[in-house]
């Protein structure tokens, strides 16, 4: 069940770090966190890790998701997931076309699109991850670039189940240790500038939830949530500690 009175979603996911205890300890001590009534958290583990957070959060109201899958149910796909694995072990959302899968792991606007349509099929939450890289915008393609990773990944998405959708906009040049954390002012910008290719795409689609990640930290999380597109923030490194995680929700709270 999501919050359906949240105004913004915030979200972390662990990439691949945290043991098994590691990770029940982060999920113990965040049933002790007080959330905002106006925040949806989520928490994004490892695939080993899945099971037992969902587990430890079931009935809590933190969403838990996994960091990728595969678009197939099941059959010949050696090392990888399938969408009813994924409910079978507690998901209720999946992460699908990080910057870091895109690059190195081969996932393209196609199998993005092919996940999409599974995880709607199974009842998950699809968290599609979308971003321009620094040469993008250094060339002024980042909107082209935007538009075309967000049609493809909804090709066959149906207007009446497309609310079900949530969008994160990440450029590639603010993630990571190496990232450069993006203005306030752009990340404004490019979220209206997204909102309007959902408009474009018509009814169902205008309203999307669009997150924000790269870099997002306690100091800049309000800045970022100041704007009024922007629903919520995916969060990397600064939320791998639940003071942390702690610090970037309590900016959703309405001030
Ligand atoms: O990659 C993301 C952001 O990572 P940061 O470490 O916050 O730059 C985003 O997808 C959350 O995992």
């Amino acid at each position: 069940m999501t919050n359906s009175q949240a105004r913004h979603w915030i979200g972390t996911s662990w990439k691949m770090n945290k043991t098994l205890p590691e990770a029940a300890e982060f999920a113990k001590r965040l049933l002790g966190v007080d959330i905002p009534g106006s925040v949806q958290p989520f928490v994004i583990p490892p695939f080993t890790a899945l099971a037992s957070v969902a587990t430890i959060l079931r009935d809590s109201g933190v969403l838990v998701g996994a960091q990728t899958m595969h678009w197939a149910d099941q059959g010949s796909w050696t090392g990888e997931i399938s969408a009813p694995m994924l409910v079978d072990a507690g998901a209720q959302l999946v992460e699908l076309g990080h910057s870091e899968r895109r690059q190195h792991f081969g996932e393209t606007d196609h199998t993005v699109n092919l996940k999409v349509l599974s995880a709607l099929r199974h009842g998950l939450i699809p968290l599609i991850c979308i971003g321009e890289d620094h040469d993008e915008r250094a060339w002024g393609v980042a909107r082209a670039t935007l538009e075309r990773q967000i049609r493809v990944a909804l090709l066959g998405v149906r207007p009446d189940e497309a609310h079900r959708v949530v969008l994160a906009y990440e450029p590639v040049w603010a993630i990571g240790e190496t990232g450069r954390p993006a203005p306030a002012d752009l990340v404004a910008q490019t979220h209206r500038d997204i909102r309007r290719i959902l408009v474009d795409m018509g009814t169902g689609f205008a309203g999307l939830r669009i997150l924000y990640g790269g870099s997002v930290s306690p100091d800049n999380a309000p800045d970022y949530l100041d704007s009024p597109d922007v629903g919520g923030l995916f969060v990397g490194r600064s939320a791998w500690n639940v003071d942390g995680y702690q610090s970037i929700l309590r900016a959703g709270a309405p001030s």
